[in-house]
C-alpha cells in the first residue's frame, strides 16, 4: 500500500471509529427532550414550544459526539417515534421523574412499547437491541422521585433482552446531562462488545 492509499485507509478506519452515534429523544409531552437537547447544544437554557414533528442537532455530551433526533412526545406524534428508534445506536426516553402518578403509569405502558418495537425491529434488521437510557429529568423538584423509584415505577427491572440505565438530570440547569451522555456511551460499547462476542462464539462453533 502506499503513502497516499494508507492515509486514505487510516481516515476511513478513523470516521468508522469516531463516527457520531445516532440517539433518539422519546418520552412524553412536557417531559424535557427539547430542553435537554438545546442544553447539550448551546450549553444554557432555551425556552421550547411543544415539538411538532421532530428536531435535530450535532451535539456534544459526556466528550463524545451525537447525532441526536428529539421526537415530539404529544400522543398523536407517538406513532413516529418506532421510525426514529429503528437501526439507532441508543435510546433516550425522557421521564419527569416529578409527575403524578397516572403520567407515570402513561410513561411505563409507552416505554414498554418503545422496548418491544426496538427489540422486534432490531431482531428483522439481525442486529443488536439499541440501550435504552432513561433520563429521569426534572430532579430541580424537591418531591422528584430518585433513578431507583422511576425503574421501579417504569417497570424496568421486567424487562429483559434490552440494556437499560436510569440517569438523574435536570434539563433546566443541565445537570447530570453530561454523566448521562458518558452513561449512554458506555451501554453502547457494552452493547457492541457483547455482539461481537456472541459472533465469535457463533464462528468458533462453525470451525
Ligand atoms: N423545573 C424543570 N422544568 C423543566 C425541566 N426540563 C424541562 N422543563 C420545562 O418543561 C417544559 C417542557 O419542556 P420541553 O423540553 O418542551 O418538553 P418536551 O419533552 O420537548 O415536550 P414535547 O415537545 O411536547 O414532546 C418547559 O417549560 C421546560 O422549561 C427540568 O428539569 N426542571
Ligand atoms: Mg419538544
Amino acid at each position: 500500500m502506499d503513502s497516499w492509499s494508507r492515509r486514505s485507509f487510516s481516515r476511513a478506519v478513523e470516521g468508522v471509529v469516531k463516527r457520531r452515534k445516532h440517539v433518539v429523544l422519546v418520552g412524553l409531552d412536557g417531559s424535557g427532550k427539547t430542553t435537554a437537547l438545546m442544553r447539550l447544544k448551546y450549553r444554557c437554557y432555551v425556552a421550547t414550544t411543544p415539538t411538532i414533528g421532530f428536531n435535530h442537532e450535532k451535539v456534544w455530551g459526556g466528550g463524545f459526539r451525537w447525532s441526536c433526533w428529539d421526537v415530539g412526545g404529544g400522543d398523536r406524534l407517538r406513532g413516529l417515534w418506532s421510525s426514529y428508534t429503528r437501526a439507532t445506536d441508543g435510546i433516550v426516553f425522557v421521564v419527569d421523574s416529578a409527575a403524578a402518578e397516572d403520567v407515570m403509569d402513561e410513561a411505563r405502558v409507552e416505554i414498554s412499547r418503545v422496548i418491544k418495537m426496538s427489540k422486534a425491529s432490531s431482531f428483522q434488521l439481525n442486529i443488536p437491541a439499541p440501550p435504552l437510557l432513561v433520563l429521569a429529568n426534572f430532579q430541580d423538584q424537591s418531591w422528584a422521585r430518585s433513578p431507583q423509584e422511576v425503574a421501579l415505577s417504569l417497570g424496568l427491572n421486567e424487562s429483559s433482552g434490552t440494556m437499560w440505565g436510569v440517569a438523574p438530570v435536570c434539563a433546566l440547569t443541565g445537570e447530570g446531562l453530561d454523566q448521562a451522555m458518558a452513561l449512554l456511551r458506555s451501554l453502547i460499547d457494552q452493547v457492541r462488545g457483547e455482539s461481537r462476542k456472541r459472533e465469535r462464539s457463533t464462528r468458533d462453533r462453525w470451525r
